[in-house]
């Protein structure tokens, strides 16, 4: 266990990957300050009922804060000014109110939609340049490059997780590639929170998937984790020759111009 996890934040605690972090950190952070539209707490929690959208209720509950996961956000494709509002604006809020409240490191949630546009035979490295796969993925190429300036500029330590697919087991025959398991979730966003000599990283938060398409170099030299789920273990449940595999776009179904068309104006 990390003993130096100190105070920690985290915006959207009441949701799906909040529940896994939050179990995690609860264990040994000093204490959580859970910041949800609305959230319940245990002892050594602290609720805060606020809209990321409000830099100055961030500002009062990063106070003393060593550092905050943001998980606050729409994490699917909608129209674009939901997604600047909910996953941009909100995401230089988290930071600017860092900034002011001298909070050392955040760890941003971005997604594998940032690069969901290459194909599925390309092994992608979290420097190569975004190629995203609808206007969620833009959104969280925007969200990546507010963490990279806040760090340049300001010195603020920040990690960025480029999760896969989080759920309980995999359910589709992607999901071979892209699931990122509740056991591998936490230890990523522990690895952020406590990695030492950090400035900027970008990373991909992935299982350790035999057929994964992401690179996982970074996660292990900078954060010093290494998944130890295998979404391969599953495989039985899934086609060999499903059509997905022939080829097309890392973001599968959600690349095609019929997703990306429905969220876009008359
Ligand atoms: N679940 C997944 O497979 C993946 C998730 N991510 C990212 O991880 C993060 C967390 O995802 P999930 O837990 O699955 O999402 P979720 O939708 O289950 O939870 C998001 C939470 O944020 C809260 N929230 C939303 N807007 C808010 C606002 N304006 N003010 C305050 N709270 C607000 C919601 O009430 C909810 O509790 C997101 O940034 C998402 O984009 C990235 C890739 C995959
Ligand atoms: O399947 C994936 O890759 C996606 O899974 C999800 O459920 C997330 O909401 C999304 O942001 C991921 O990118």
């Amino acid at each position: 266990m990390d003993a130096k996890l100190g105070r920690v934040v985290i915006t959207g605690a009441a949701g799906r990957m909040g529940a896994t972090v939050r179990a995690d950190l609860r264990v040994d952070a000093e204490h959580l300050v859970l910041v949800d539209q609305e959230a319940e707490t245990v002892e050594g929690e602290t609720a805060v009922a606020a809209d990321v959208s409000d830099l100055d209720a961030l500002v009062k509950a990063f106070e003393d804060a060593d550092a905050v996961v943001h998980l606050a956000a729409v994490s699917d494709e909608a129209p674009l000014d939901t997604l600047l509002e909910t996953n941009v604006q909100a995401t230089f809020n988290v930071l600017e109110a860092a900034r002011r409240a001298e909070v050392r490191r955040v760890v941003l949630l971005s997604s594998d939609r940032v690069t969901g546009g290459y194909p599925i035979h390309h092994h992608v490295f979290p420097d190569e340049p975004p190629r995203p796969d609808g206007l969620c993925g833009v959104s969280n190429v925007a969200v990546e490059a507010l963490g990279q300036m806040y760090a340049d500029t300001f010195g603020l330590e920040v990690v960025a997780l480029r999760a896969g697919s989080f759920k309980e087991e995999p359910t589709e025959t992607r999901d071979l590639a892209v699931w990122l398991s509740p056991h591998d979730c936490a230890g990523f966003v522990r690895a952020a929170l406590t990695a030492s000599n950090v400035s900027y990283v970008v990373a991909y938060a992935v299982s350790a998937n035999a057929r994964r398409f992401w690179d996982l170099t970074v996660a292990e030299n900078e954060l010093g984790y290494r998944p130890e789920d295998d979404a391969a273990k599953f495989a039985g449940r899934f086609a060999d020759d499903d059509p997905f595999w022939h080829g097309g776009p890392q973001g599968g179904d959600r690349a095609t111009p019929e997703a990306v068309l429905k969220h876009l104006p008359d």
